[in-house]
């Protein structure tokens, strides 16, 4: 027998898909409209399984809490934003050179606000509020990078991390499927 657990999370994000192209025969628009600055409520859904139960359990549901505290801390209310978005420079004009930015090992960077220490506070803000990605933020690419984050941390346990969904909107999901 295999037993599966799932967990659900939530969090505020904004982005933009520098990337998207649309074929209007099936769009039946070509609006790029994903290329705006605009924003979700995100929602992740984490799939742990086993072969065995621990304590009639795949795991503990509350072995996940440092997941909800990395998205409450690092993604909650900030905005995602790819290192090569040809926007980077407008919207980040005191890290234009990118060489300013503090790396995690979670595989993002955030700007050093030491650089914008004396500029007003909103400018403070508005560079707290940034998290910057090596990747187009598409709803495929986030479930990625958070599968990757997940497995890794639960590996620690021993336990298996079967797949990532993650719901951009209500109506619009990826799943991402962990490689054995
Ligand atoms: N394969 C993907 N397609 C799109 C992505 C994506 O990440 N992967 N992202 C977007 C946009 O960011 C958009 O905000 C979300 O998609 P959309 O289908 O427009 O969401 P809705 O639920 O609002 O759908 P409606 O049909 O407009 O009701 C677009 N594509």
């Amino acid at each position: 027998m295999i037993w599966q657990i799932s967990k659900e999370f939530d969090f505020c994000y904004g982005h933009r898909v520098w990337s998207q192209q649309l074929d209007s025969e099936f769009s039946l628009t070509g609006c790029l409209a994903c290329r705006h600055l605009h924003g979700h409520q995100g929602k992740v859904i984490v799939y742990l399984q086993s072969s065995q139960l621990k304590d009639g359990m795949v795991t503990d549901f509350h072995h996940l809490n440092w997941f909800k505290q990395f998205l409450d801390t690092t993604l909650d209310h900030k905005f995602i934003i790819d290192i090569h978005d040809p926007l980077f420079e407008t919207l980040l004009p005191h890290f234009a050179d990118k060489a300013h930015l503090i790396e995690n090992e979670a595989g993002y960077k955030i700007p050093d606000l030491n650089r914008v220490k004396d500029e007003p506070s909103h400018i403070l803000e508005m560079y707290d509020g940034y998290i910057i990605v090596d990747f187009v933020p598409t709803s495929e690419n986030i479930s990625t990078w958070l599968l990757e984050i997940i497995a890794k941390k639960m590996s620690r346990l021993g336990v298996e991390v079967s797949h990532v969904e993650f719901l951009e909107t209500p109506k619009s999901r990826s799943i991402v499927y962990n490689k054995q």
